[in-house]
């Protein structure tokens, strides 16, 4: 099995100092997508905040490539190879599409691989940022992501905001990003389109996993899907040993 580009080990994460993520175990392989879902306030953007340094985690460690970074600057972590694709996306609105993406450039990030999955921003480079349509800016905000040589990128729901076709480009796009070897983490609210992109999906609820497995055995399953996220009584033997039995049994 491929060594995890990012493995967390009983993850808890604060915010205002209220703990709100509990005990995360999980792990993203590089090469592939690991959907995070949940329902809303379920504490998925406080885990990728965790991850990436902006908010504090209480217990619990973070590996990125093996080296422990729970305790570095967010900087360093992004340094150390993590791409964070926050829920707003922001672009810098008075910069040209290419600056934007320059200024975010880091050791081998290529401008290049950014215009082949989004030619649409090649014929756009000298153009102001804040003159794109949502679905633009969200690609340069991937693009930047890209440009920093990412081995781990966190996606909080891109599609926010965005027309369903805008939105499938993207993830088909989020695919692209896995074939290239990086570990792409997503958080999406069309859960179904994250577990078509993705191999292995996380469900939090109450900021604890309480399910962890192939995402091909919640796709589809909308009833399953609703219990996990809003509770109710389990149907299999890994949910209802809790999310320890989720994360061994299903794993
Ligand atoms: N800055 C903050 N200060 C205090 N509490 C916060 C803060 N941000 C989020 N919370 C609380 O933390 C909990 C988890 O929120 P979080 O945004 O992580 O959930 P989420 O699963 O990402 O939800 P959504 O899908 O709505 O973005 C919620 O109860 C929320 O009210």
């Amino acid at each position: 099995m491929t060594a995890p580009a990012l493995a967390l080990d009983g993850v808890a994460v604060d915010r205002a100092e209220v703990p709100v993520v509990h005990e995360v175990t999980l792990d993203a392989a590089p090469g592939a997508v690991t959907v995070i879902l949940g329902a809303n306030g379920a504490g998925k953007t406080t885990l990728m905040d965790g991850i990436a340094g902006l908010a504090p985690v209480r217990s619990g460690t973070i590996r990125l490539d093996g080296k422990a970074i729970e305790r570095l600057a967010p900087y360093k972590r992004a340094r150390a190879g993590l791409g964070y694709v926050e829920q707003a996306r922001t672009t810098f609105r008075t910069l040209t599409v290419e600056q934007n993406l320059v200024v975010s450039q880091q050791g081998d990030g290529d401008l290049g691989t950014v215009y082949r999955l989004f030619p649409e921003l090649e014929k756009r480079r000298t153009l102001q940022a804040g003159y794109l349509s949502g679905g633009e800016q969200q690609m340069v905000v991937l693009g930047r992501a890209l440009v920093s040589a990412p081995k781990v990128v966190l996606i909080d729901e891109m599609s926010l905001g965005l027309a369903p076709l805008v939105v499938r480009r993207l993830m088909a796009t989020v695919g692209e990003l896995a074939g290239m070897g990086i570990a792409v983490v997503l958080i999406e609210q069309f859960a179904n389109l994250a577990l078509d992109v993705g191999s292995r999906a996380h469900v939090l609820r109450k900021g604890r996993v309480v399910f962890s497995g192939p995402c091909g055995e919640l796709r589809g399953d909308e009833r399953r899907l609703h219990r996990l996220y809003f509770g109710g009584p389990p149907v299999s033997a890994a949910e209802a040993g809790g999310a320890g039995a989720a994360e061994s049994g299903l794993r």
